[in-house]
């Protein structure tokens, strides 16, 4: 990767000479306003925007227009094929753009969170792009066939039965772990995603040795000098290996879908409400409420249809989180 210099303040220095070319890059790092984009001769440039310009997401494709050696403005960002993001009643967070697949780390030590599962599904499934689940740290299991029936049990009724999930051991058995995740993720784009300690980390490592190395450099890049961990970047390995890491998250807030778009992710309701007496039924304590009926069913499991509740309670009053 080239070396990035930067003007005495981290801002674009104006240059006469190139700065009508346009040429075209890919975003590859972003910190909050802050971004690197990879030319197509391979060369790094951080990037500056203004308004709309300036919401640019790892994973976009952006024509760029050179306003010093190192610094370019964003002059378009190109038509997205996908976007996935969290949000609050204020502003978007956005994780990553034109993606082929998104992952998700789990494990049981630190105990996950199903609820990030059902919230990240719904994000998936609003952007249109496929969730995988990776359950590290296999090890960790007393009984590795038993607890991984019921593991799959319990996440297939979260997914209802959507999500491939992959069991591994990153650390105890990194070649069996190596290979199985590169046929997942070769000449892919994949967002990886997961709470803190799960192992993405130890994940991307696995796969991208070099990945540390030019975490160190963009970071320098995206903070004009300063040093800071906590950016979204795309790590490319081998074989179309691109694995885009983000920055944990406390909440996965999805305050930017409609309620109509809500329910497209909760087909397990908005099926049963079809038979609802009332066309507008909130399914609380309406009569005849087919999704009340449908509860704890194979139908509906009681744990999907709270979370439907909470994003929805979410949605109405405003206060989603992100
Ligand atoms: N027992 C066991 N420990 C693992 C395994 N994979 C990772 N770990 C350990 O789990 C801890 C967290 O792993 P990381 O890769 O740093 O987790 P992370 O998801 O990147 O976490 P953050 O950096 O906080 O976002 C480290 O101590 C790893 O060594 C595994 O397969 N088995
Ligand atoms: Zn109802």
């Amino acid at each position: 990767m080239g070396k990035i210099k930067f003007s005495a303040k981290g801002k674009p220095t104006v240059s006469a000479v190139d700065q009508d070319i346009l040429s075209h890059a890919l975003v590859v790092a972003s910190h909050g306003r802050h971004f690197v984009a990879r030319g197509d001769d391979g060369k790094l440039w951080q990037l500056f925007g203004k308004g709309k310009r300036r919401e640019v997401a790892v994973g976009d494709e952006v024509s760029i227009r050179p306003s010093g050696d190192e610094q370019a403005w964003v002059e378009e960002i190109l038509p997205r094929r996908n976007l996935v993001y969290r949000s609050d009643a204020l502003k978007s967070k956005l994780f990553a753009a034109n993606l082929d697949q998104v992952l998700l780390v789990l494990a049981i030590s630190p105990p996950y969170s199903t609820e990030l599962l059902g919230r990240t599904l719904v994000a998936c499934q609003h952007a249109g792009v496929p969730l995988h689940v990776v359950f590290n740290k296999v090890d960790l299991f007393d009984d590795v066939q038993e607890a991984m029936a019921e593991f799959t049990e319990e996440l297939n009724a979260w997914t209802r039965g959507e999500c491939p999930i992959h069991f591994v051991s990153l650390t105890e058995a990194p070649h069996d772990a190596q290979a199985h995740m590169l046929s997942l993720l070769e000449h892919k784009r994949t967002l990886i995603l997961g709470q803190s300690g799960m192992g993405k980390s130890t994940l991307i490592n696995l796969l991208i040795p070099e990945a540390r190395a030019s975490t160190n450099e963009i970071s320098m890049a995206l903070n004009a000098g300063k040093h800071t961990t906590t950016h979204t970047q795309m790590h490319v390995g081998d074989a179309g290996l691109e694995l885009i890491d983000s920055p944990g998250f406390q909440a996965f807030g999805l305050f930017h879908l409609s309620e109509d778009e809500l329910l497209d992710a909760f087909p397990d309701i908005a099926k049963p409400g079809l038979r609802c007496r009332f066309a507008n039924c909130q399914h609380l304590r309406e009569p005849d409420c087919a999704v009340k009926l449908a509860l704890g069913t194979t139908e509906l499991s009681a744990a999907r249809f709270e979370l439907f509740l909470l994003l929805r309670e979410e949605l109405r009053s405003g206060q989603g989180y992100a």
